[in-house]
């Protein structure tokens, strides 16, 4: 699929309009603090419904302005069109596709999107709640149903806390909430393996084809529940209610839940190490790169369709060898690419040059 339309209201710098993009590469070039990252946020808010950059809505609308909206067509690969916005009143979000209102759950994944930003490197080095979402998103993009159990989970979740602090847990509806806790916790658990697995082999390979041939990059999913590779549903199920009654005593004293998916996290291990702990800089870098193209890979498999690919400052990232190889990895690929750069990178396609917020497509 491909983003052949966008236009923007209110959103940050970014003076209002409407652009038309290439089907393959759009360079986002200008100098420093002019708007270029504001694009690609605009493209990745009109995909996603969020901003890489910030969680508050406020920070995105133009200063002192409560309504923003971003709307935009894209075509898949058979040409055929949808139509998609997101109207910002304040802090609530509305959500369109083809003109009608719609849940946010159903507009999630319509676009797909991968993108590659500086912030990226909190995948490894930060904590593991930013591992869980990045997952959680990449996972939905690929499975609606995940979405699904996601948003279920967190609901039980919060009753489930609320009965253990009301001090409750003796009670019928605690068992119900309790054992929808561990159905809802099994369906993510095992979501999250499937796709961990199949990830792990492609970031493999991929590191070793762009960096380092002679290396060995593991993606481990590190479950509450400890090993849960070769195990059946019924053999996890059975040792998370174990885990449950160990640990309930501990849980009403503090007054919350002490398990479950909410506590997962993922780990890198390069040639055998922690990459957060033992990688260098470039190394970790490098890691990312290769996840998100390997994330490219599972959308190709998985939807049939090619995702968008978004990068901020290229420049920053890679030395001039490395960069060569990644912008020619997407010019082959036929990917559709939004980089932003502060020096004109010599690809065929379109050049849109940003200037105090306004953008000329040259
Ligand atoms: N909500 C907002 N409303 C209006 N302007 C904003 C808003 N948020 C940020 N800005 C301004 O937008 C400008 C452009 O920021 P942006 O990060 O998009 O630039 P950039 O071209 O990517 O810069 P760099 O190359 O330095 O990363 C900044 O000067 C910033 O002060």
């Amino acid at each position: 699929m491909y983003l052949d339309q966008i236009s923007f209201n209110n959103f940050r710098c970014l003076v209002d309009g409407k652009l038309k993009f290439d089907r393959y590469f759009n360079l986002i070039y200008g100098k420093n603090g002019q708007g270029k990252t504001s694009l690609i946020e605009a493209v990745h808010f009109l995909a996603t419904g969020k901003s890489f950059r910030t969680k508050k809505v406020k920070e995105i609308r133009k200063y002192n302005l409560n309504r923003l909206i971003v709307f935009g067509k894209y075509r898949h690969k058979d040409l055929s069109e949808n139509i998609i916005a997101i109207d910002v009143n304040e802090d609530k979000k509305d959500f369109y596709i083809d003109r009608e209102k719609n849940k946010y759950i159903n507009y999630v994944g319509l676009l797909n999107i991968i993108s590659f930003i500086p912030e990226d490197i909190e995948l490894i080095i930060g904590n593991p709640g930013i591992r869980r979402n990045f997952f959680n998103y990449e996972i939905s993009q690929a499975k609606k149903e995940y979405l699904q159990s996601i948003v279920n989970f967190e609901k039980i979740l919060k009753v489930r806390n609320k009965l253990i602090k009301e001090k409750k847990t003796g009670e019928e509806i605690y068992k119900i909430y309790n054992e929808k806790f561990i159905e809802e916790g099994l369906n993510i658990v095992l979501n999250r393996r499937e796709f961990i697995k199949k990830l792990s082999i492609l970031l493999n390979l991929n590191y070793r084809k762009l960096f380092d041939e002679n290396s060995e990059l593991k993606l481990k999913y590190d479950c509450f529940l400890g090993d849960v590779e070769k195990k059946t549903r019924e053999e996890l199920k059975e040792k998370f209610e174990i885990l449950c009654r160990r640990k309930s005593e501990r849980e009403k004293f503090l007054g919350y839940s002490l398990l479950g998916p909410q506590k997962d996290d993922f780990v890198f291990e390069l040639n055998g190490k922690n990459a957060k702990a033992y990688s260098s800089q470039g190394e970790k870098k490098s890691i990312i790169f290769s996840l998100k193209i390997s994330e490219i890979d599972i959308l190709i498999k998985e939807k049939k369709e090619y995702p968008i690919f978004i990068m901020d400052d290229i420049a920053s990232y890679f030395d001039e060898v490395r960069k060569k190889s990644i912008l020619s990895y997407f010019v082959n690929k036929k990917i559709q690419c939004f980089i932003t750069s502060t020096e004109d990178l010599g690809i065929e396609g379109k050049k849109f040059i940003v200037e105090k917020g306004k953008i000329i497509n040259e």
